[in-house]
């Protein structure tokens, strides 16, 4: 029997989620709360982890080696770089990388470092399920590749680095580390963004305009998918 965890970074990317849940049991672990709901006889475990890469790994290892959950999806925000994504509009990461892990130093290319990869592949049955009920929705998705970092990116400078180094179509703080939990313990899973900026100088202004916007539109898109798991 599945158990689903759903995961975001931040208070306003999960509350959009829980809002659709009745009865939920609060666990507090970690410097952290987990929620724990069943929906449609799915026993599902939410948790925003806070900002960044660290928090990030801890929670999504958390969900899966403290509270077992064999499946986990992620919902939250993104600032975009390919001009095709507008804000509020929705990227599926097919993989994702960290934009700030640089041993370049010892000649080794921009996100590697030994034992790891680059790049690590998302479940491609999960997403395959993402873009049916996309379809099904008239939801206009993209698969991209994602790019991770400890930092809030907000120049034209860094947002170049970025595209030119790993071709990424958005970029945010959490989802790579998410990815190399998952792929490290064999776990499925399914990264989900909606555009809150265009990581450029405006990128502040617009993230604290957007946020909630764009938290909802990623979280009422990820409840359709969970309804179809
Ligand atoms: N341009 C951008 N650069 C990097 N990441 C993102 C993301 C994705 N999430 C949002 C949040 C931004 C961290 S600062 C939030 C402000 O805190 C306000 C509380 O003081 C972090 O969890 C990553 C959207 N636009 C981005």
């Amino acid at each position: 029997m599945t158990k689903l965890a759903i995961m975001g970074a931040m208070e306003e990317e999960i509350e959009p989620l829980l809002a659709h849940f009745e009865n939920v049991n609060i666990v507090e672990f970690a410097n952290n709360k987990y929620y724990e709901v069943n929906y449609n006889g799915l026993d599902i475990v939410i948790a925003y982890s806070k900002i960044g890469k660290v928090f990030a790994s801890l929670t999504a290892a958390t969900m899966i080696e403290k509270f077992a959950c064999d499946t986990l999806l992620f919902s939250g925000v993104a600032g975009g770089i390919n001009p095709e994504l507008k804000i509020g509009d929705l990227i599926i990461a097919d993989k994702l990388c960290q934009h700030d892990l640089d041993i370049t130093a010892f000649g080794h290319p921009n996100g590697y470092v030994p034992g790891g990869k680059v790049f690590v592949e998302t479940t491609k049955s999960l997403r395959d399920v993402a873009i049916k009920v996309a379809n099904e929705n008239n939801l206009k998705v993209i698969e991209g590749t994602i790019a991770t970092g400890d930092q809030f990116v907000h120049s034209t400078e860094r947002k170049d680095f970025i595209q030119t180094t790993f071709k990424a179509d958005a970029l945010e703080m959490e989802g790579a580390s998410v990815a190399v939990v998952c792929d490290a313990l064999n776990v499925p899973f399914f990264i989900l963004r909606a555009i809150s900026d265009s990581a450029d100088m405006d990128a502040g202004f617009d993230f604290d305009e957007f946020l909630k916007s764009s938290a909802k539109n990623s979280a009422d898109y990820l409840i359709k998918i969970v309804k179809e798991l």
